[in-house]
């Protein structure tokens, strides 16, 4: 069955918008163009809004296996699709972690019953992500692993990262870290800075990421691996990453929506909703995060989509996990604050959230082309609310930009040519 979504407005190569019509049939992109129409189609109505390629997210937490009380993979799929995403990468810090072929099976069923839009599960790098045995890359690539990290907590010995550098080098897949030493976190909760001490919380210093970063490269460099960094919080970090790429290091980097909007002075009280790890950072560590966004040091935005629950955030930080979610306002965000202000083009928006951060894991998702999978979606730039927690989809509510007024949001998803969310009329 074909469809054609018809008068939408596509971005093109020059940043500009132009009309077209997308037919789409067997799940793939089969023509775009002013005329086209297929006698027979499906019509589904653009009435001019922006088409975008389905966005592709490479770090989520969906909780699912063990800890479904935070979010499913039903719920966490379903959230990412209204937030416009088409492809979204899995974070192994789940119970059972997939860590073993048997996991990553199971894991794999789980996805296939229940996510509504791809689901591409990580590996784990260390048995139970506990930095201590080395698990298979071979065999967990084998079995549908996009890329292999231990996120959640930064992998302690250099000597265990550099063997699975090795072997992933061997493999040809991206090792992905979250950087974070623990013998210099003394137990903080938020950045290490002003606010924390005004606030009578303990700190976490901008070196627990970026030393980890300095190493990791180092280590990559010496394994020939492909290494990316995930969400960049510091000054520091950043010099790190644009140094080693200067050095020909196969390094990448992704940042994260908050750390580009806030930082540690908009937090305004010990509110666990403003509780996430890496934390938000000094001021100049966020204009250092848009600078190299600008120059190309980092490559791509991803949300770090982290559901708690409500009785977890309730009572200050200090005894909260960390994490907020993140699906269902990075786009609208993002555009309202750095669009429509000029800072950033609509394209450069679009493209880090999709086709760039495809590209870091060889994924041939985030593009809208003649052959590629038909994942789109339609956005209201004109649109405005108010983000309401309490209406995500996410069972997540935690999250510190309940309240903001944005434009520009998503409002027709489709994942292989179906849609598979719709805004309610
Ligand atoms: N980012 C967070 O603050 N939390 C993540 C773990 C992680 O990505 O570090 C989580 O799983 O809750
Ligand atoms: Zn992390």
């Amino acid at each position: 069955m074909t469809k054609v979504l018809h008068n939408v407005q596509m971005v093109n190569e020059q940043g500009e918008l132009q009309t077209v019509n997308i037919a789409m049939a067997d799940g793939k992109i089969t023509a775009i163009g002013q005329n086209v129409n297929v006698a027979g189609a499906e019509m589904i109505e653009g009435n001019g809004l922006v088409v975008a390629p389905g966005f592709v997210d490479v770090h989520t937490h969906l909780r699912e296996p063990g800890f479904e009380h935070k979010e499913t993979i039903a719920t966490g799929s379903a959230s990412a699709a209204k937030g416009g995403f088409t492809t979204i990468c899995a974070m192994p810090n789940t119970k059972p972690v997939p860590d073993s072929v048997e996991n990553m099976q199971l894991i794999n069923g789980l996805i296939k019953e229940s996510a509504v839009i791809r689901v591409l599960p990580y590996g784990s790098l260390t048995k139970d992500i506990s930095g201590e045995v080395r698990t298979s890359i071979e065999e967990l690539k084998a079995h549908g692993a996009v890329a292999f990290s231990d996120d959640g907590v930064g992998i302690q010995l250099a000597a265990t990262m550099y063997e699975q550098m090795k072997d992933a080098a061997q493999h040809d897949v991206v090792v992905v870290a979250h950087c974070e030493d623990n013998s210099l976190i003394y137990d903080g909760v938020m950045h290490e800075g002003k606010r924390n001490q005004e606030l009578g919380l303990p700190g976490i210093p901008s070196i627990c990421e970026s030393v980890q970063i300095a190493r990791d490269v180092l280590l990559a460099e010496a394994a020939g691996a492909r290494y990316h960094v995930c969400h960049v919080s510091t000054k520091e970090s950043v010099r790190a990453v644009r140094d080693a790429k200067a050095a020909g290091i196969r390094v990448t980097a992704e940042v994260c929506p908050h750390h580009l909007l806030l930082e540690e002075m908009d937090i305004p009280s010990d509110d666990a909703n403003w509780k996430m790890n890496p934390p938000l950072r000094g001021a100049d560590d966020k204009d250092s995060l848009h600078a190299a966004m600008m120059d190309g040091t980092i490559d791509c935005i991803a949300t770090d989509h982290a559901p708690h629950t409500v009785e977890e955030k309730c009572c200050g930080m200090v005894g909260a996990p960390f994490g907020i979610v993140g699906f269902e306002t990075a786009f609208p965000l993002l555009y309202t604050q750095f669009v429509e202000t000029g800072k950033w083009t609509l394209k450069q928006l679009i493209d880090w959230m999709s086709v760039k951060a495809a590209q870091i894991f060889d994924l041939p998702y985030g593009t809208l082309e003649v052959g590629s999978s038909a994942d789109m979606i339609l956005i209201d730039l004109q649109k405005e609310q108010t983000i309401d927690a309490e209406g995500f989809v996410s069972k997540g509510r935690n999250t510190p930009f309940n309240g903001w007024v944005a434009k520009g949001w998503p409002v027709l998803t489709i994942f292989e040519g179906n849609i598979v969310y719709q805004e309610a009329e």
